[in-house]
């Protein structure tokens, strides 16, 4: 299956555009002890390019990844993944653009325990209900492209943390989204892997022609990015 078939098939297929957000605003808690987490972001991302988000914790990195792709609602403002608009959808329309348009790949790796390397890859598969011989053909070529092929039957306590973020960016990858984005996807690792994981990410955002959105603050990554948006108590200095 070509890529531009994969990507039709999904319920937002014209979904192939890139980011934008106007106004974006979020504060947790009211009165004195509210926490402005955005504070009007704006933000303009072309498709298939790699961008790096960094600021300290605490900055609003994680509720911005969070409100561009429907796990939270800002309070004010609009945010669009190619022409559809994210803050105008219910929350059915967000699970179908969640499940068939974004891959998501987290610092703790998400992985179910008790499900093999394949087996957590296929979730996404299952969740579509692709028939079993498109699954398997699929699992096998995302874990060719993370090379885990010989680690298919293991689960995710038999792997080293490396091993359990590529699973975990070829789950992301299953269904061939048109975003992909890593919050902090290299936390949990030690350097080396840790570049590892970057030069995959990198690598696949070139191949595939995601639009792929990473929360680090890896300054080799931040080098190669197309764009690096820096995030300062909610505002985007940059
Ligand atoms: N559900 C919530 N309820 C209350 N406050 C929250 C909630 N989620 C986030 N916050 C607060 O909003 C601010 C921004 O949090 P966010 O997680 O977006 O930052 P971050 O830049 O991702 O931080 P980190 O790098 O530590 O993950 C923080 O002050 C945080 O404590």
């Amino acid at each position: 299956m070509t890529t531009t078939q994969a990507r039709a098939d999904g319920a937002v297929g014209a979904l192939r555009g890139g980011i934008r957000a106007r106004g974006l605003t979020k504060t947790y808690g009211a009165g004195p002890t509210a926490v402005h987490a955005l504070r009007g972001v704006d933000l303009d991302v072309a498709a298939g390019s790699l961008v790096v988000l960094s600021g300290r914790s605490g900055a609003g990195k994680t509720t911005l990844l969070n409100c561009l792709t429907g796990l939270d609602r800002p309070d004010a403002g609009t945010a669009f993944l190619g022409d559809g608009e994210v803050t105008a959808m219910s929350a059915d329309q967000l699970l179908t653009l969640r499940r068939d348009s974004i891959g998501f790949v987290f610092q703790t790796f998400g992985l179910m325990p008790l499900l093999t390397a394949a087996e957590n890859v296929g979730v996404p598969l299952r969740l579509r209900r692709t028939p079993v011989a498109e699954r398997e053909e699929r699992v096998r070529l995302l874990l060719d492209l993370v090379d885990l092929r010989r680690h298919a039957d293991q689960r995710p306590g038999e792997l080293s943390g490396g091993e359990q973020q590529r699973v975990a960016i070829a789950r992301a990858l299953v269904t061939d989204p048109a975003v992909l984005v890593a919050d902090e996807p290299t936390g949990q690792l030690d350097s080396r892997t840790g570049h590892q994981i970057m030069d995959l990410i990198e690598a696949v955002t070139r191949e595939r022609g995601t639009t792929t959105l990473v929360a680090s603050h890896d300054p080799g990554l931040i080098a190669r990015a197309d764009q690096h948006l820096e995030l300062l108590d909610g505002r985007l200095e940059r």
